[in-house]
């Protein structure tokens, strides 16, 4: 493994930790995001299905739902960026690859509103997952084809220093957390 990808494992081995130390005393923390969104109404926005100890954005997701298009990613394979298929609150879901939810009848949508889990991110905008670099390769198509909101969602406790970075890897142009907002 390259130094780099040592660092930025083990950096997610220690922010893991501190998420599910938050995730153990929170109660619904998607209030922040919720306000946040409400100044985007209708714009086709992509959330995600909380797996393992990840914030929930679903609250925030349904509230959009109302007024315009809401996805979820769906993996379309290794070393591919994801896809994103509508969701709606009532929406029929099957398991993913990796535990995610994904619905069982596809529509594509393409959002404009990308809502990214995170492992761990940096006030600067940088951000850590689980490593497939699906969402790196994703926020970069979308980037290359228009215009996109790349908002990163995650317990405050998740901030570190700085994020070790490599040249693919796609800054967030703003972090939610359950108390704040973080516009680098
Ligand atoms: N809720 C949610 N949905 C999502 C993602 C996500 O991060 N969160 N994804 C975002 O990509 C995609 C799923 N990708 C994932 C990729 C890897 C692992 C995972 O568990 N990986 C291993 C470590 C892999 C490694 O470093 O070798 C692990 O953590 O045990 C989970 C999800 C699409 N849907
Ligand atoms: N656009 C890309 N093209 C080629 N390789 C990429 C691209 N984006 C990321 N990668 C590679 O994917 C691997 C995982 O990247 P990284 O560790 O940044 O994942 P991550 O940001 O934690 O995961 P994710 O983006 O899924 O949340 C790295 O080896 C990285 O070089």
């Amino acid at each position: 493994m390259s130094d780099l990808a040592l660092r930025k494992a083990e950096l997610r081995h220690n922010a893991l930790k501190h998420r599910r130390a938050a995730h153990e005393m929170s109660d619904g923390a998607a209030g922040v995001l919720s306000s946040v969104l409400a100044g985007h109404r209708g714009v086709p926005l992509a959330g995600y299905m909380a797996i393992r100890t990840e914030i929930d954005p679903r609250p925030a997701m349904e509230e959009a739902a109302a007024h315009g298009p809401v996805g979820v990613p769906v993996i379309l394979g290794n070393g591919q960026p994801l896809d994103f298929h509508r969701w709606e609150p009532d929406a029929e879901m099957q398991a993913g690859q990796y535990g995610a939810e994904i619905p069982i009848q596809p529509e594509l949508m393409t959002p404009e509103i990308l809502i990214v889990p995170l492992v761990a991110f940096d006030r600067a905008g940088r951000r850590l997952g689980y490593g497939g670099g699906f969402y790196d390769r994703t926020i970069a198509l979308l980037r290359a084809n228009g215009a996109v909101l790349a908002m990163g969602f995650a317990y405050a406790a998740q901030e570190v220093d700085e994020v070790p970075t490599e040249p693919t890897d796609q800054p967030l142009d703003m972090i939610v957390t359950e108390t704040e907002v973080i516009e680098p």
